[in-house]
């Protein structure tokens, strides 16, 4: 994050990996918990939380609106909710960190209040797009002022009556279509939001779980308005499954380095977040779903990978968004397989922490893989790693917590070490990344 002590990571050829893990808890579920619970009337208890500092950031935002939230142990939360109402303005600006999907839902929620309030974020959150949420919010109604080119911070202006509308997103986006969900909860009438491809559907079924009536079927939403106290959320527990999207990593890095044999346990396995396993499986890595079973109402599995030899596809667009945060480790199993992986239809990867596609090319280059980049995607030709033995390789990871991670994956694959700058953001959503990467045969150390 902007002002952190700036960290880097040594890696290199690991060894097999092996063990029994849990990766930490999902950050949009955790996110939406904190969210919907502060909003509730009675106490809602969390389990399972991710304490990330994306999702801590969440958290403290709605504690400077006035949300009491104790923390009995690190993965738990207790949310004394205020009512949908109940929220008071905070004096100072709320700062979401590092957390597009922070930003964007509370938009949703703070259009709808009765005050002003201000959202600003790290250096990186604040070069992304809000115009996809202040636009459609604006049709309802809001007042939002942003930076020259829909950049952050937000001033939302309160006291506004929100209308619902039925809107039909331009690009597949959870984000935005959760923080017009959140807005149709303060509006007059139904708030109705179509997507071009369907994406994780959390914030209706949590909505759904809070007692607030919500219809929704893959790629379409409709939320009740609640103006005029029409409904209300009730307190509910939580339980938070394990990311999906940390445990990619190990699911990717299992696959590529010879001799691995890992299970990751209790893994979040909703369809709209696993579209790497349907790739990975499609250049014939070896994963198998065991215990599948229902936690909290959430689909998990135990998933036990072995390495397996890979081979390039081209990746299905009907897929992307059922994996878009898993790029920077598709990137590394690709970069490990034989043959060319094409990727199109990606353009969304260009907005988030850093322009994925282009950190992650430039990262697979200084390890000797070619990828050329396109618009929208990149072709990723598989091969050996190999160092410049001339130069010391660093690769940037642009306070990117994904690119880190992903580069750490390739590291074990590489016949020497390198360093990976600018590691401190890996905390947003996978703290502890480290101790349990090198726990299970990882060679990582910092510097
Ligand atoms: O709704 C969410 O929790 C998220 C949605 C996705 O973003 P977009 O909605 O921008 O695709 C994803 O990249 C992000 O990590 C989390
Ligand atoms: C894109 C991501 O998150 P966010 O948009 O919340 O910053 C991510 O975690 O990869």
């Amino acid at each position: 994050m902007s002002g952190a002590v700036r960290k880097n990571w040594i890696v290199g050829a690991g060894t097999p990996l092996t063990g029994r893990i849990r990766v930490p808890g999902d950050k949009s579920v955790s996110h939406r918990a904190i969210m919907l619970a502060s909003l509730a009337e009675g106490v809602s208890r969390i389990d399972g939380f991710l304490e990330g500092e994306d999702t801590r950031a969440t958290a403290a935002v709605f504690q400077r609106l006035g949300v009491t939230i104790e923390a009995p142990s690190p993965q738990s939360r207790i949310v004394h909710g205020v009512g949908l109402h109940g929220l008071r303005a905070s004096a100072d600006a709320l700062d979401c960190g590092n957390a597009g999907t922070g930003m964007r839902l509370l938009a949703g929620v703070l259009a709808g209040q009765a005050f002003d309030s201000t959202l600003v974020g790290d250096d990186s959150l604040s070069k992304r797009p809000m115009r996809r949420v202040i636009d459609p919010l604006s049709r309802m109604g809001a007042a939002i002022d942003s930076e020259d080119g829909g950049l952050p911070p937000l001033r939302i202006r309160g006291g506004r009556t929100l209308q619902g509308i039925d809107y039909t997103l331009p690009v597949a986006s959870a984000q935005v279509k959760s923080a017009l969900l959140l807005a149709g909860l303060y509006a007059a009438g139904d708030t109705v939001v179509r997507e071009p491809h369907p994406t994780r559907d959390y914030t209706e079924r949590m909505l759904s779980a809070f007692g607030w009536p919500i219809d929704f079927e893959p790629g379409v939403a409709r939320v009740r308005g609640g103006a005029g106290n029409a409904h209300a959320l009730r307190a509910t527990d939580v339980h938070v499954p394990a990311d999906f999207s940390s445990a990619a990593f190990f699911l990717v890095a299992a696959s590529v380095i010879p001799g691995s044999d890992l299970v990751l346990e209790a893994v979040g396995m909703n369809p709209r977040r696993t579209g790497l396993l349907q790739a990975l499986r499609a250049m014939g890595a070896d994963i198998v779903e065991t215990d599948a079973r229902s936690a909290g109402g959430e689909a998990v599995a135990d998933l036990h990978v072995r390495a397996a030899p890979l081979r390039g596809i081209a990746v299905p667009e009907v897929i992307v968004p059922d994996m878009i945060d898993e790029f920077p480790a598709l990137f590394v199993a690709a970069a490990c397989a034989e043959g060319e992986t094409r990727i199109t239809g990606a353009a969304e990867l260009r907005v988030k922490e850093s322009d994925r596609l282009a950190t992650m090319s430039a990262a697979l280059r200084a390890l000797g893989i070619r990828v050329d980049e396109s618009d929208d995607g990149a072709i990723i030709h598989g091969g050996a790693f190999a160092l410049d033995p001339s130069s010391p390789v660093l690769i940037d990871s642009h306070g990117d917590h994904r690119i880190a991670m992903a580069s750490a994956i390739a590291g074990q694959r590489c016949p020497g070490e390198f360093v990976i700058g600018d590691i401190a953001n890996v905390a947003t959503s996978f703290p502890g990344f480290d101790a349990l990467a090198r726990g299970v045969g990882f060679a990582l150390r910092e510097a």
